[in-house]
């Protein structure tokens, strides 16, 4: 088979503040959050195939083939589409994993997106994010295209025009798993550790907060450690459900000198702030 690879980019988030706002009954969070795009992520170079088969030919460490969410992508589109046709996918992994930067999430919606317009299966941007949800929370933003304050899980979207920006985003020395977390914030709801911060209006709006913050930091030193070096040159947040922490910054010069001025221990990266995810093509 003569296989021809398209390549499409994978852009990982930033939740600029993160709160927790209830939990549904079925376990789930209810979150009220703000999701950048940022110029930092992974590739993914897709081939169609016409014997109807999904090939991972990269497949990442640690996680089984079949339930790579790029391949749980694939499976679900042809289900919901009826499509025969199959994909050789080649993923270059650069978002850290248990990074809360979205990068499983974020191959998954690449994988719908791209793969929607190679099948040819004309699914709406609304019917692929609905798809989405199903493979996670966080799959929904990243189909939607624009950075968006999500509420629900992260399926009720609102697009929000965000100022021009750069990052410094350091990658403390742990993978964090995002049930746990959750589950751990629940436990300390119990105890009055932490509460469901009520309404965003009711808060000043320029405050910029993760309520999974203390949770994880609690469990994880090195994230606060990270957000403690951080510290020396403004107000550092984590993303996510962690391990990732970032700073903001007005230019990429102030980025990138704050950068070089962290010890050379701390793995990290500048990127810059996107105003759309780059495959969004500006239809609803
Ligand atoms: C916290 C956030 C914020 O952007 O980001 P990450 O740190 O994972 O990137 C997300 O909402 C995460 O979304 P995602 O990573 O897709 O989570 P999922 O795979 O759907 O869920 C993993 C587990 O976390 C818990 N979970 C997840 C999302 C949510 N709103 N409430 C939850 O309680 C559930 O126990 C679920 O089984
Ligand atoms: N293509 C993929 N890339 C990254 N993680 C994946 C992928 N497929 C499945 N996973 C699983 O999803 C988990 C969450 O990964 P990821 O979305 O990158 O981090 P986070 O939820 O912290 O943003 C990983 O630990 C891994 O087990």
């Amino acid at each position: 088979m003569n296989l021809h690879f398209q390549r499409f980019p994978a852009p990982a988030k930033l939740n600029l503040t993160l709160l927790i706002t209830g939990k549904r009954t079925d376990g789930y969070h209810l979150l009220d959050s703000d999701f950048r795009f940022i110029d930092f992520g992974d590739d993914i170079d897709i081939a169609v195939r016409d014997d109807g088969c999904i090939v991972l030919e990269t497949p990442t460490p640690g996680v089984e083939p079949e339930s790579d969410l790029t391949v749980r992508a694939a499976r679900l589109l042809q289900q919901a589409s009826g499509s025969r046709l199959g994909a050789s996918l080649r993923v270059t992994k650069r978002i850290p994993m248990g990074g809360g930067l979205g990068g499983g999430s974020s191959d998954a919606a690449t994988v719908l997106l791209a793969l929607n317009k190679l099948w040819g299966c004309g699914l709406s941007r609304q019917q692929l994010m609905t798809l989405g949800v199903q493979l996670g929370a966080d799959v929904p933003v990243f189909i939607f295209g624009r950075n968006a304050r999500a509420r629900g899980i992260g399926e009720q979207l609102e697009a929000i025009d965000l100022p021009a920006a750069w990052y410094v985003v350091c990658k403390p020395p742990v993978s964090v798993p995002t049930g746990p977390v959750f589950q751990l914030f629940s436990q300390k709801l119990l105890t009055g550790e932490v509460r469901f911060s009520i309404m965003r209006s009711l808060f000043d709006a320029t405050q910029k907060q993760n309520d999974l913050q203390s949770v994880v930091t609690a469990m994880y030193p090195a994230v606060n450690e990270a957000l403690n070096r951080l510290n020396e040159y403004g107000s550092p947040l984590m993303t996510g459900s962690g391990a990732c922490v970032f700073l903001e910054l007005e230019s990429e010069d102030q980025a990138k000198s704050v950068f070089q001025s962290l010890s050379k221990d701390m793995v990290g990266f500048v990127a810059k702030g996107l105003a759309t995810h780059p495959l969004y093509d500006g239809e609803a």
